[in-house]
């Protein structure tokens, strides 16, 4: 990859689309994990508002840290940067408590999770309805068109995504080049969504490096009858996770009435 040249062609194509659409800047969640840290830094470096926002529920301390760093070091470098603290945690809680209870809180772990990230793209598009920004997403390609590992309508509800094409090995080669600081560049991928330090790898069962060979493996046409041991497992993985998330990458099926019945 040619590291410089993606970097100064996501920022053009980050100002064009800004600048056509009749928008100030960008708002964005800021989590202390890599993806939103080049996202926003690549946003920063277009020179329009920027407005990093950071959206604790429940967050383990060590990424508050590494997002207040994150951010400190952008409004240092660049002044179009600003901050804007949301404490989700009593907001999110309240939700929970007007929600019915369950027998087995279990159940409802997921549902939950998925809350949170629903909760924060709705603290999102209130900053930006009232700023005139656009909402920045943080998937990159593997996330978003691989496993489809996000929440629907949760950090996958954005305006636009300027890191979709590039693999999570790509986004930690930007992070480099950015500058982005050794905290963020040395912590594992997690969704930060269940209270506890649970990664991305526990989640899935592979590491991201393994599934971007699996989404290439799978690009090229092979099935998993071509590999064994290790390779078949994580071919294997990443086709779960694929097929039972393909709804989050094509357009919602829309029931189309039949000219005859009009
Ligand atoms: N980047 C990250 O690391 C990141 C961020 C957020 C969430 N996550 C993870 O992503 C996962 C998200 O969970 P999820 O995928 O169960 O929740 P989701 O809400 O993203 O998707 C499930 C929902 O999609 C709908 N749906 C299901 N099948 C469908 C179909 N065939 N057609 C149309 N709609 C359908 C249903 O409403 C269902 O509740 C979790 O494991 C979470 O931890 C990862
Ligand atoms: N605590 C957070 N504050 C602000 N924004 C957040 C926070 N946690 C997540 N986000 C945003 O959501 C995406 C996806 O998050 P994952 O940690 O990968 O699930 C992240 O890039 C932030 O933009
Ligand atoms: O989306 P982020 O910034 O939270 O990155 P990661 O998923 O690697 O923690």
């Amino acid at each position: 990859m040619q590291t410089e040249k993606v970097i100064d062609h996501i920022v053009n194509w980050l100002k064009d689309y800004a600048t056509n659409a009749n928008c100030k800047g960008f708002v964005i969640g800021v989590s202390g994990g890599i993806d939103s840290a080049v996202t926003s830094t690549l946003c920063a470096k277009t020179g329009l508002e920027l407005l990093c926002v950071e959206m604790p529920i429940h967050q383990g301390a060590n990424q508050v840290t590494r997002a207040d760093k994150h951010i400190n070091w952008l409004m240092e470098h660049f002044p179009n940067v600003n901050r804007q603290p949301v404490n989700l945690t009593p907001v999110f809680d309240n939700l929970v408590a007007a929600l019915p209870s369950v027998d087995n809180e279990e159940e409802r772990f997921m549902s939950l999770a998925n809350s949170r990230a629903r909760l924060r793209m709705t603290t999102l598009y209130y900053f930006a309805a009232l700023e005139g920004y656009l909402v920045a997403g943080t998937g990159n390609k593997v996330e978003d068109f691989g496993i489809g590992f996000y929440t629907k309508y949760g950090d996958g509800g954005v305006d636009l995504s300027p890191i979709a094409d590039l693999m999570k090995t790509e986004v930690y080669a930007i992070g480099d080049s950015l500058g982005v600081n050794q905290d963020i560049m040395e912590a594992a991928p997690t969704d930060g969504l269940w209270g506890d330090s649970r990664t991305d790898e526990d989640q899935i069962g592979a590491s991201y490096p393994e599934l971007e060979w699996a989404m290439e493996m799978d690009d090229q046409g092979k099935t998993s009858d071509d590999f064994s041991d290790r390779q078949k497992e994580v071919f294997l993985i990443y086709k779960k996770f694929n097929t039972a998330n393909r709804h989050k990458m094509i357009p919602i099926p829309i029931c189309e009435i039949p000219a005859s019945l009009k």
